[in-house]
């Protein structure tokens, strides 16, 4: 007899990962249905969605953008129902009916709807680095006080994942024994070869055309400036258990090789494909067993060769900052990615240029002392004064 489909919520279906998981679900319609699709404010895209999927839940943050596209499935016959707010982005990640939660909302307005999930006890598959980033221990002590399951989707951390014994990866609490370090690969992005003149110059659409990976607008600038490798590096330390003085950044602009684990007696074990990110979505969904992804197989005699240097922190400063803010402790790493969120949307909107990006986040950090939190709302206000703390950087910096 073959078992019931999975009930699957995807929080940021609209999105990059969002929509590629949705390829990879319909690939599989006897393993997975759609019980909710969740987004922030973009109704037409969730539209065809729900059409499509017909979930019995769709869930838009902004309430007027909800109010359309209850109007519009409703014209259209549809039966989903429609919910608005974050509240409700909680309801369906935790939902009875309910089995993984695909977490792909970008940014720290991930938290809360995350943390529903973990506090519900579901499988999560975790895309949305910066919920880990910002509420760190607080999200794995949930984890394991709520026997939640936590599957990382990310690139690196499904390649360390499936490189570490199997069933003895995340939420551990304590480094695996026998692993000496984790070795995490980074692309160099966009701007890898530039120099800090051309880096001044700069602009957006440069910023988000990625050289391997097809991505949301703000993880691209994340790459761009390698602050997407510092919010992974600390997402590796609370997923593996590892402290961030054992976790290098070896830069790979193949991104072919998505990452490794060197273990004590000097094996490096290391996770192979090609950069389509159906294939750890794939991974994650099924883990352990392997299905389909429909990601492009890799042809070992077409590489030209696999590349490998050190990361420059002189031109890239962000990943020096993040690997401070992890090892500063309490809220630095919370503090750190609300000013990156600020200062990545002001350089989407070009109020501000490539090297300011790094600035800002600098000057946030040195203005906030970012005390310990024992709960995530004492978090999240953290999260605020930085956000508050940034735009004022923002400005002194933009009127001087
Ligand atoms: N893209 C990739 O290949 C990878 C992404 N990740 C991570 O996955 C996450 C998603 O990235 P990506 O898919 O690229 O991002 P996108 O910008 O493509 O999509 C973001 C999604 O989040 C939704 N969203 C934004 N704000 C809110 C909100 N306040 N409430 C509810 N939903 C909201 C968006 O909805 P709407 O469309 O309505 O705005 C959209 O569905 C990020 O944390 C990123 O770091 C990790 C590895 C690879
Ligand atoms: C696909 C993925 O996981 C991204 O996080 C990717 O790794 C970004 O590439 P960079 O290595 O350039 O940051
Ligand atoms: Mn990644």
């Amino acid at each position: 007899m073959s078992a019931a489909p999975q009930q699957v919520t995807l929080l940021g279906a609209t999105g990059s990962i969002g929509t590629q998981t949705l390829e990879v679900l319909a690939l599989h319609p006897e393993r997975y249905q759609v019980f909710a699709l969740a987004a922030g404010s973009r109704w037409q895209q969730l539209a065809e969605q729900c059409l499509q999927w017909q979930p019995r839940y769709a869930v838009l943050a902004d309430e007027q953008a909800a109010l359309s596209l209850r109007n519009h499935l409703r014209a259209a016959g549809s039966h989903t129902e429609v919910l608005a707010g974050e509240d409700a982005l909680a309801q369906v990640a935790a939902a009875n009916e309910v089995d993984t939660v695909v977490a792909a909302i970008v940014g720290a307005a991930g938290v809360r709807p995350t943390l529903a999930a973990v506090r519900a006890g579901k499988r999560i598959l975790l895309a949305n680095k910066e919920a880990l980033v910002v509420t760190g221990s607080l999200f794995m002590d949930a984890v394991r006080a709520y026997g939640a399951e936590l599957i990382p989707v990310d690139s690196e951390h499904s390649a360390i994942f499936q490189c570490l014994p199997r069933g003895q990866a995340a939420p551990c609490g304590t480094p695996l024994a026998g692993v000496r370090r984790l070795l995490l690969t980074a692309s160099g992005g966009p701007f890898r070869t530039w120099d800090a003149a051309q880096l001044r110059a700069a602009t957006p659409a440069q910023a988000v055309r990625h050289p391997n990976w097809s991505m949301g607008p703000k993880i691209s600038v994340d790459s761009a400036t390698l602050m997407n490798k510092g919010l992974e590096l600390i997402e590796a330390c609370w997923l593996f258990a590892m402290p961030a003085d054992r976790i290098d950044v070896v830069v790979h602009p193949q991104s072919v090789l998505h990452s490794m684990v060197e273990y004590e007696d000097g094996s490096v074990l290391a996770q192979l494909g090609t950069p389509d990110m159906k294939t750890p979505i794939a991974c994650a969904l099924a883990w352990p067993a392997r299905i389909d992804s429909g990601a492009r197989r890799l042809d070992f005699t077409a590489l030209r060769g696999l590349d490998f240097e050190a990361p420059d922190e002189q031109r890239f400063p962000c990943l020096r900052l993040a690997r401070e803010a992890m090892q500063a402790g309490g809220t630095a790493t919370a503090v750190l990615n609300a000013a990156n969120e600020v200062a990545v949307e002001a350089f989407l909107r070009q109020r501000l240029d490539f090297p300011g990006i790094a600035a800002v986040v600098a000057e946030t950090l040195a203005h906030m002392s970012a005390p310990a939190c024992s709960d995530v709302e004492a978090v999240l206000a953290v999260d605020d004064e930085a956000r508050q703390i940034a735009v004022a950087q923002l400005m002194r910096r933009t009127s001087s």
